[in-house]
């Protein structure tokens, strides 16, 4: 077990504390900014609703824009990729985290474009990574998940403890919004198992195409899933359970951050289906995460739009992307930090001198005399003769 969770005993990893929400005093707060900025009211739409999300999550209104967003990568391989359920094979997971590194990935232009940095946590790749991210890993790969389990109860806790760790890690140093990302080949099987186990969806509500596999693929997806399924119906709906036999170390570790960013009042913006698989579990080992995290979008793959409509999230965008490493998230994140600053920067009528349609705090008309009537009803217009309609259906052609 590594050492950072050494003296943790095994079923305390996924015990949280009371998870408090969001402070809707402020949320109000912002509500009534948003009906002084110089705009016509609500006319910003989902902005506004972002925005006043991020303010309670804050607790400050106007919010502050995120000075440290960060991306915790978690890479891992999953057994079952043996079984013909992805595209690429699963040494592929070792060579993203090489590229991540190198800074050549989606994620690194995604998180540079959005202002965001990266860090790569590999939990359970199959094979060696660089020392500077493999201090957290719990084994080599977790298990072929359709005949064993994923992992044993002791890795299970290990992983937990290694997300909520990197969560502490990144909050205690300064980061104020976060996003989990994930890197391994075949995640989105144990993820559709996951997400089938909490809903009680069928394989073919929850298995999608993935990375792109054919039909063939398709059909021994589906046939792992069921398969994996009927192993998990042993553990019911138990969250640690489930992440043992059906899930694996790196969603674990998914699950865990997800949760302590809740615990820790740090706002998260989720990305697809492996982080959504994830989320679900977070939101039953802390009932209440989910008021902490925002849909960054929605994923092509089928078993997302069951997370999000099990968590009740509206996604930010809906770009018909497939990828995972955060990607949905960061390409959102731009979109919150528009939010935070229309609150933050946009002057109000009284500041900019604009003339308001709101009354409220208006205190001459308590003295004023009736005001005269800036429009009238109009004086009722008799019918005029029916009009000859402007078009008239052609007679039937004489062929
Ligand atoms: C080059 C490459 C980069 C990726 N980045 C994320 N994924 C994503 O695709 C994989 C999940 O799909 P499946 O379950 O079909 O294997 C995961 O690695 C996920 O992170 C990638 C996949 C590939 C091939
Ligand atoms: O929705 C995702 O996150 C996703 C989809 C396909 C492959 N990997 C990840």
């Amino acid at each position: 077990m590594p050492e950072h969770s050494a003296g943790m005993a095994v079923e305390d990893a996924g015990v949280f504390p009371p998870i408090t929400p969001p402070d809707d005093e402020v949320r109000e707060r912002a509500v009534a900014r948003h009906a002084q900025l110089t705009k016509p009211q609500g006319s910003l739409g989902r902005l506004e609703e972002l925005g006043a999300w991020v303010a309670a999550c804050q607790g400050v209104c106007p919010p502050k824009p995120f000075e440290r967003a960060r991306v915790v990568v978690f890479a891992g391989d999953h057994g079952i990729a043996t079984q013909g359920v992805s595209a690429y094979p699963s040494e592929v997971t070792a060579q993203m985290v090489a590229n991540f590194l190198a800074g050549g990935a989606a994620v690194n232009v995604l998180a540079a474009a959005a202002g965001a940095t990266v860090r790569v946590a590999d939990i359970a790749v199959a094979g060696e990574t660089a020392p500077m991210v493999s201090k957290y890993k719990v084994r080599n790969g977790s298990g072929l998940i359709d005949r064993e389990d994923a992992l044993s109860a002791e890795e299970t806790a290990a992983a937990i403890r290694a997300g909520r760790d990197i969560a502490d890690e990144e909050i205690d140093g300064g980061a104020d919004v976060l996003v989990a990302g994930d890197m391994g080949i075949g995640n989105t099987t144990p993820s559709a198992v996951l997400i089938a186990a909490l809903t009680g969806s069928e394989p073919v509500a929850v298995v999608g195409r993935g990375t792109g596999i054919d039909d063939q693929g398709w059909i021994r997806k589906t046939a792992a899933i069921r398969d994996a399924l009927r192993r998990a119906r042993k553990v019911g709906a138990d969250p640690v359970g489930l992440l043992r036999t059906a899930g694996g170390a790196d969603i674990a570790a998914m699950a865990g951050f997800l949760a302590q960013a809740a615990a820790r009042r740090t706002p998260v913006v989720l990305d697809g289906v492996v982080v959504g698989a994830a989320a679900m579990v977070a939101e039953e080992l802390a009932p209440g995460s989910r008021e902490w995290w925002v849909a960054g979008h929605r994923s092509v793959e089928p078993a997302h739009t069951i997370v999000l409509d099990h968590l009740d999230l509206k996604p930010v965008l809906d770009f018909g992307m497939r990828l995972g490493e955060g990607s949905g998230a960061l390409t959102a994140l731009p979109v919150l930090t528009a939010a935070t600053k229309i609150l933050a920067e946009m002057a109000t009528f009284a500041d900019a001198g604009v003339t308001s349609n709101d009354t409220s705090n208006d205190t001459s008309a308590e003295t004023a005399v009736t005001p005269e009537p800036q429009f009238t009803e109009p004086e009722p217009v008799p019918d005029p003769e029916p009009a000859p309609p402007k078009y008239t259906v052609a007679p039937p052609l004489d062929l």
